[in-house]
């Protein structure tokens, strides 16, 4: 199938950055493996490989690039958005999982899996990478009253579009597509066996696994493996995001606060401004909990992300001192050697 630049999600956005040389070629790539790329361009799909110093490493799916004549990627374009997150183990290096999405569906489903932690932990994400959230509420077909299930979840961020739907109904999936039009772009993320790959099956037309549900605690095994930018029917893109179940946050701040808004506003009316909202006189917070209007659950999720942001921003922050002490040590024996060699 060809695509002409607009119809991949080329905008002004990329158009106003340097332009690329005259035998260059642009793609947005559709897949990343370490040694090479897929990219989609107006003549079709291509493999790409990177020119040093570029590596693969830096690429995301969803990225824009100009490649020579020899498909050699030499330039990747700045990003309007970009989804990551901080790499699982003790490393605390940040791992990119998609680029230019537009929108983020948000997937969470109307069963016992449903959980408003999880739901803000996304929320901040999307928020903190700049993508219009929206959360798709699966299983409704399941379940005999979706609707407190929305009205709990709108509860979770100012102005937030809450969808319910059975994944595997077209009505549903047109009412998901309608976020993509043509060269919007959007990804989906959510825990394990809540619908992801139904989702993208429906909006693709494509027939990727899906696996039986186990039934006693209502979390599927883990079917989805390839990251990958695909086509959508009402002329947009779907990024598949497989493996962000745990998902942590780091220098995600801001996202926090802006999914928060109602606590963070209150935080900000305290009398003491380090105030810990637990027992201080003046406390907005315990004033607003005691009123009822402000859940005592949502406080302590509130408390605990900012937590986790902080401690992992922090981690982050001395890995990267440390990367820079290690490339400058490098340098100067590099120097060292270059000065005894009379260079
Ligand atoms: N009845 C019903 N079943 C659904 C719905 N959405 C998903 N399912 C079923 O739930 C199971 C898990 O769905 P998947 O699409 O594989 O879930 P996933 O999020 O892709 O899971 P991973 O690939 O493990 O991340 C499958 O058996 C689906 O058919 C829905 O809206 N209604
Ligand atoms: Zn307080």
């Amino acid at each position: 199938m060809a695509f002409s630049l607009a119809d991949l999600g080329w905008s002004n956005f990329f158009l106003q950055q340097d332009p690329q040389d005259d035998g260059d070629t642009l793609y947005r790539l559709a897949h990343v493996h370490r040694d090479r790329a897929e990219g989609l361009g107006c003549d079709g799909p291509v493999v790409l490989t990177t020119a040093p110093p570029l590596t693969t490493a830096e690429l995301a799916v969803g990225d824009w690039v100009a490649a020579d004549p020899d498909f050699r990627i030499r330039h990747r374009f700045d990003r309007k958005t970009v989804l990551q997150r901080r790499a699982a183990g003790t490393d605390a290096r940040t791992q990119l999982i998609a680029a230019n999405v537009d929108t983020l569906f948000i997937v969470g489903s109307c069963n016992a899996d449903f959980s408003p932690a999880r739901l803000e932990r996304y929320l901040a994400l999307a928020k903190g990478a700049g993508c219009y959230p929206v959360v798709v509420l699966t299983k409704a077909d399941l379940c005999d009253d979706p609707g407190t299930f929305r009205a709990q979840a709108e509860t979770l961020a100012p102005l937030l579009t809450v969808l319910t739907v059975d994944a595997h109904a077209a009505e549903d999936i047109r009412q998901v597509a309608g976020w993509l039009g043509r060269g919007q772009t959007g990804a989906l993320v959510g825990s394990s066996g809540v619908g992801k790959t139904t989702l993208l099956n429906g909006l693709t037309g494509q027939q990727e696994d899906t696996q039986a549900i186990r039934e006693d605690d209502a979390k599927g095994r883990h079917t989805t493996t390839a990251r990958g930018l695909y086509p959508v029917a009402s002329g947009g893109w779907i990024i598949d995001t497989p493996g962000m179940r745990a998902l942590r946050l780091s220098d995600a701040s801001q996202g926090i606060d802006d999914v928060f808004e109602d606590v963070s506003s209150l935080a900000t009316q305290c009398r003491f401004s380090d105030c810990t909202h637990e027992t201080e006189p003046g406390c907005a917070i315990l004033a607003a909990i005691e009123s009822g209007d402000l859940d005592p659950a949502r406080l302590r999720r509130w408390q605990k992300l900012r937590r986790e942001d902080q401690h992992n921003s922090q981690t982050l922050a001395q890995a990267r001192a440390r990367d820079k002490a290690f490339g400058k040590m490098v340098r100067n024996v590099v120097a060292g050697k270059k000065s005894k060699r009379g260079l």
